[in-house]
């Protein structure tokens, strides 16, 4: 089952979407994080979805603006693709390989749940950025609550996936990353999802005899395909990251977790990496992104010019006198 959120002649509404693009909206649902919530999983998300089917009918998806399927509770960014830590690495580093600490457990940051883009949404360049980049990426959605999971306890709490484009300024991030800790300014400008909410059940049959799901991963800039990969060539399934989240605290209805960039053009720094030069350039604003992932659908978002930065005074240097 596909879940949409979408406005319509300014009403905001959640609906199932049918094969043909018809929007059967959830009667009272204008929040699919609330709607996760109430139905405590994805069973229950599939019955409140099966009351729609009666539903009379609403407008076509091409007659509305696709809202993000919904507004996280959080957003956690994996990375879990080796292709892509190596190339980064080689572009921003100058080093390849992968770190050997890479490999003891499924790393993510937090990244901001206040920007979050809908799929065909333009895209305002990060203020003081001069080398935007996006990273293709696909995010599991969590339906039930869940603490010190398994990875097979944390399975039943996925109610879905969709898609994620981390908006990345490369210039930005590499500079205060320097500092060891973030990325911040560089990632929270935006991030898109959608198009839809796909439940997990709907996804089963991609599944490999490891656990991973092998759909095919895409991405175009200005219409040219520059990204091909498997999300099978994640390092940990997706159950193994909600588990890891879940260590030591809580993963809630509503929460986000990115699986980490793919490989082989799932983003431009990791090309440039790989040819020691930028090529293609950072993305400007009249560019259009789309990444698209099997079983999922598409996001294609333009970048636009964005705001200057406002100025701030540099760190003051302090003695370390002492009361
Ligand atoms: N998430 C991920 O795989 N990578 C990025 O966030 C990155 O900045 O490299």
């Amino acid at each position: 089952m596909r879940f949409a959120a979408y406005a319509h002649r300014h009403r905001r509404r959640v609906a199932v979407v049918q094969d043909d693009g018809t929007l059967l909206p959830l009667p009272g649902v204008t929040s699919l994080t609330a709607l996760l919530s109430e139905s405590g999983g994805l069973p229950g998300l599939l019955a409140a979805g099966a009351q729609a089917l009666d539903a009379p009918p609403g407008p076509h998806v091409s007659e509305v603006r696709l809202l993000p399927p919904l507004r996280p509770a959080s957003v956690r960014d994996f990375v879990t693709f080796e292709e892509h830590v190596a190339g980064v690495r080689r572009s921003v580093e100058g080093s390849g390989g992968v770190p050997e600490q890479w490999y003891a457990a499924p790393t993510f940051y937090f990244t901001n749940p206040h920007a979050i883009h809908g799929p065909h949404d333009d895209i305002p360049v990060p203020p003081g950025s001069a080398v935007l980049d996006f990273e293709l990426e696909v995010a599991a959605v969590i339906g039930r609550e869940g603490r010190d999971l398994t990875p097979e306890q944390a399975r039943d709490t996925i109610a879905g996936y969709t898609v994620l484009n981390d908006w990345s300024a490369r210039d930005l991030q590499s500079a205060e990353m320097r500092v060891g800790l973030g990325p911040c300014k560089g990632k929270d400008t935006a991030t898109t999802l959608g198009p839809y909410l796909v439940t997990a059940d709907e996804l089963e049959p991609y599944r490999d005899a490891d656990g991973f799901l092998r759909l095919a991963l895409t991405a175009e800039v200005n219409g040219e395909v520059v990204g091909r990969d498997l999300l099978s060539h994640m390092s940990w399934t997706f159950e193994e990251m909600v588990a890891y989240a879940s260590r030591g605290t809580r993963v809630l209805p509503g929460d986000v977790l990115g699986s980490g960039t793919c490989g082989n053009g799932g983003c431009l720094a990791e090309l440039w990496g790989l040819r020691g030069e930028q090529t293609p350039p950072p993305l400007k604003p009249g560019d259009t992104v789309t990444l698209t992932v099997e079983g999922i659908g598409s996001v294609s978002n333009t970048v636009v010019p964005g705001t200057d930065p406002v100025p701030l005074p540099a760190g003051r240097r302090r003695s370390r006198e002492r009361p």
